[in-house]
């Protein structure tokens, strides 16, 4: 190998030396014929040449040059007029955010919260501060490129910023611009100050149902409970059946025709609304609680039923009376014993409420669950995770506010943490629905405004029984006398029946009345005025 190259270079050399003596042996001849045609002197002859010979040089260096430039000149001004557009682009509002002034509290807020940039800024000029009777409201636009939802996603952490906790802090975002951001930061904490019950007119004209007060005083509600079941959880004393009696009362207000079956767990948290259910019973056994389910369970296919034969014979689907189910305390019902077969009613209980709340979408069958112990085997994750809206109000632990609100729920879009509420400000709750949260207080309506929404809406009730009818002489006899229960040896005679034998006074009375349910009370057989109403309710 070494061999080798040594003679490719010995050959080169060799090669090199020999064109050197032809070139010189060239200029050398030039040279000469220079001289002897100008008829100069040696050296006058080579610095002549060489003269020549650089002038030449410059000249061909002049006309290269020359032409290079004019070949780049149009490209160049091109690129340049584009670099110049974009960077006008980009720098522009940059340019504009620096020369306009910044609002200086909410630019630090923001910037050290992590919402804009530390380049950005809110600018003075898109920003106002107004001093509300109930807190201080900002309102100003985030910096292009940013959106509300930049805010709303650390909304905790801006709280921080201001000084305040999460629950100081509402935010709303606009219609008209998807920058622009209203923060209402409230001057003491929620709810310190009560907010009057609304009136009727105000529950008439909300849009939806109102539930509560939102902590500025306005009402806040759910759009509507078509297609929607609600889970309402906090610990004991902390206002929920409170919080019932004031949605059922906004129903019967807002809501139009809609059938009530009430389970009173409690026993009479719910008792003020047995006058006008069709289905009232007050029980904590959770036999009575899976025999509700089932018999909505059976409405609910049936109404499937009828569905499905619309669609196969091309009619519009039939639209069905509301019905809402409303349950104070429901976690014991899902409480399995000991027993292999007590798991299994357990498991079958769980498995019926949860096909209830899921039908809920196309029946017209709204569940409502209240407990006061949301843990994971109070409440089935399953039948949990059916319910469309969910509320928690103060419970003990975060761990518990996601046993009621949901596994992810604080990884939701500005969480609110139901563990930090006020417990001795009962009532207040956090409302979580459709993607969002809200904290509210439920209504404490003074009792007599209840009764008399209770009674506005027995007397229409009543007014649909035909005039005349015994059912309707038997429910207001019961009225008059102003009593719950009457014993039929009572009621016969009052309707004309003058019968001895108790057998055939009793058969002759229930087919009078159309044939409702009996009730045996302490004083004898007879009936109930629920019952009545219920029966004349499902006839009408
Ligand atoms: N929004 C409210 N405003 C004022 N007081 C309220 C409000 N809600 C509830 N309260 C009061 O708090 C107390 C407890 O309310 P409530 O019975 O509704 O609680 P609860 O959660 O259903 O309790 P439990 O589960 O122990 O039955 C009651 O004295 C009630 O008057």
């Amino acid at each position: 190998m070494g061999r080798k190259k040594n003679a490719q270079v010995s050959d080169d050399l060799a090669g090199q030396t020999a064109g050197a003596i032809g070139v010189l042996a060239i200029a050398f001849g030039a040279l000469a014929a220079i001289k002897d045609k100008l008829g100069l002197s040696w050296p006058a002859t080579v610095l002549l040449t060489a003269g020549a010979l650089v002038a030449l040089g410059y000249g061909a260096w002049r006309l290269r040059t020359f032409v290079q430039q004019r070949w780049a000149r149009e490209p160049q001004a091109a690129q340049a007029a584009k670099q110049e557009t974009a960077v006008s682009l980009l720098e522009g509002p940059e340019t504009e955010a620096e020369r306009a002034p910044a609002h200086p509290e909410l630019t630090a807020a923001l910037t050290t919260a992590g919402v804009i940039g530390r380049e950005q800024v809110i600018r003075a000029d898109e920003a106002t501060v107004t001093d509300m009777p109930t807190g201080t409201l900002y309102d100003f636009l985030v910096p292009k490129g940013r959106t509300y939802e930049d805010v709303e996603k650390r909304l905790g952490t801006v709280a921080g910023m201001f000084g305040v906790t999460r629950l100081h802090l509402t935010m709303e975002r606009s219609r008209d611009n998807e920058r622009r951001v209203k923060l209402l930061k409230l001057h003491e904490p929620p709810f310190t100050t009560p907010f009057p019950a609304p009136t009727r007119q105000e529950i008439e004209t909300f849009a939806g149902v109102p539930l509560g007060h939102d902590v500025t005083g306005q009402l806040h509600g759910v759009p509507t409970f078509d297609k929607a079941s609600l889970l309402v959880a906090g610990m004991t004393q902390m206002g929920k059946t409170t919080l019932i009696n004031g949605l059922i009362t906004c129903l019967l207000i807002a809501y139009g025709e809609f059938d009530l079956y009430l389970l009173d767990g409690k026993f009479c948290g719910l008792t003020r609304f047995e006058p006008i259910a069709t289905r009232y019973e007050s029980s904590d056994d959770p036999a009575v609680f899976w025999d509700m389910v089932r018999e909505l369970n059976g409405l609910s296919d049936s109404r499937y039923g009828q569905i499905k034969e619309a669609i196969r014979d091309r009619k519009p689907v039939p639209k069905f009376r509301p019905v809402f189910f409303i349950v104070d305390e429901a976690a014991d019902f899902f409480a399995s014993g000991g027993t292999n077969e007590e798991r299994d009613q357990a498991k079958q209980i769980a498995n019926d409420t949860r096909q209830l709340v899921s039908k809920s979408l196309e029946s017209g069958i709204s569940t409502v669950l209240m407990t006061q112990r949301p843990s994971v085997n109070a409440i089935p994750v399953e039948v949990r995770d059916q319910f469309l809206y969910r509320m928690c109000l103060y419970v003990a632990s975060q761990g518990t506010a996601k046993v009621a609100l949901g596994d992810t729920y604080f990884e939701t879009i500005a969480p609110i943490n139901p563990a930090l509420l006020d417990p001795d400000i009962k009532g207040q709750a956090v409302l979580f629905a459709n993607g969002r949260s809200t904290l509210i207080r439920g209504f404490n309506f003074e009792d007599k405004f209840i009764w008399d929404v209770v009674d506005e809406k027995s007397t229409k009730l009543l007014e649909k029984i035909p005039e005349e009818t015994p059912l309707r002489q038997a429910i207001e006899l019961m009225r008059s006398k102003g009593v719950d229960f009457m014993t039929t040896p009572d009621m016969a005679p009052a309707l004309g029946i003058l019968e001895d034998d108790p057998v055939k006074r009793g058969k002759k009375l229930n087919e009078l009345l159309g044939g409702p349910r009996t009730y045996k009370g302490s004083q004898g057989r007879g009936y109930r005025l629920e019952d009545l109403l219920a029966f004349a309710r499902a006839d009408s």
